[in-house]
């Protein structure tokens, strides 16, 4: 036997102890439970007695029927809340649409409205029933008044843009050429951006940032200065901190010998909390351009350079 196996054994150990470290309540009950890659399931809890599973009445039917649990009586033009005495765990990734009943609709003039059950939902199941005729309208404990239907949905992250790719269907009529700068146009969501990050003690020429920005590769921003951000993201501190590391381990000090962050005629409290890593008091540069190895998702990028003025 090699004498490496006995200190490979441990290490597979400790990883794997590791591993479950992590594993934490709702994983642990998930694996318990039936398959997850199996036939989709949805777990149901009755309230009541009275309470009755949905069924789906034939193989190929869309929908399960949702039963009342309670008699009711729902006034003409009125509206009620048809007691389902159910609980359902939908999912993740799914949700339950409550629909009418074609046949309710018909024969009672009943109809269902809202019906979005969210799969973090565990209340109980209620069917929220309109009265569209001139009588009321009888509900007996059992009726099958709704249908349930579980599909699947996409929980996506939300970008605020600007603008958006042009298709052959669309006319261009949401397009807008607000102050937004041209390159927001070109910017998928998702994509990222490298941040430079321009620090001085005077207010940059006009055309300062613009060579800088041209001489570095496509897509990085120039922030004009720090400190005019910081008075406008109170809630985005974290995120400047974060650039104001990134800078200080991206360039380490004794390699940048000529920097200057001068904040000593500020009042702010935040700025003077930016320390520059870099700075120097003997020197006489005004200003430098950092590449800070950092990149921030476009909706952020958008409300820092936003935040620059005369942009
Ligand atoms: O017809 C319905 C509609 C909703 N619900 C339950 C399930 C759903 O997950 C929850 C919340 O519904 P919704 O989001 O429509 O209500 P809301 O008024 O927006 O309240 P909330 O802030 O709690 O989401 O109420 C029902 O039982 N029946």
């Amino acid at each position: 036997m090699s004498p490496w196996f006995p200190v490979l054994y441990l290490v597979s150990e400790l990883v794997q102890r590791d591993d479950n470290a992590y594993v934490d309540e709702y994983f642990e009950e998930y694996e318990q439970s039936p398959q997850p890659d199996a036939h989709p399931f949805i777990l149901v809890h009755k309230l009541s007695p009275y309470a009755i599973l949905p069924q789906q009445k034939s193989a190929g039917a869309a929908r399960f029927d949702l039963a009342a649990s309670q008699p009711c009586t729902i006034e003409p033009k009125g509206q009620g809340k048809v007691s389902t005495c159910l609980i359902m765990e939908i999912p993740w990734g799914s949700y339950g649409r409550i629909a009418t009943r074609s046949r309710a609709a018909w024969k009672l003039g009943i109809d269902v409205g809202v019906g979005v059950i969210d799969c973090d939902y565990r209340g109980e199941i209620i069917i929220l029933v309109f009265n569209h005729s001139n009588t009321p309208v009888t509900i007996r404990q059992g009726d099958c008044i709704a249908q349930i239907i579980f599909e699947n949905i996409l929980m996506p992250d939300i970008y605020e843009v600007p603008d958006f790719t042009t298709t052959t269907r669309g006319k261009g009529g949401f397009r807008s050429t607000s102050q937004t700068p041209a390159i927001f146009s070109k910017l998928l969501p998702k994509e990222k951006h490298a941040v430079s990050v321009l620090v001085e003690d005077t207010l940059p020429q006009e055309n300062l940032v613009e060579v800088h920005a041209g001489t570095t590769s496509p897509g990085v921003f120039v922030l004009r200065s720090m400190d005019t951000s910081l008075e406008t993201f109170e809630e985005e501190d974290n995120l400047l901190d974060q650039i104001s590391y990134m800078t200080s381990i991206t360039h380490p000090m004794e390699k940048v010998d000529q920097l200057i962050w001068d904040y000593s005629d500020t009042e702010s409290d935040m700025e003077a909390d930016w320390v520059n890593p870099f700075a120097t008091e003997e020197t006489t540069q005004s200003s430098q351009l950092i590449a800070t190895g950092y990149e921030i998702e476009y909706p952020n990028m958008r409300r820092l350079v936003e935040s620059q003025p005369d942009q």
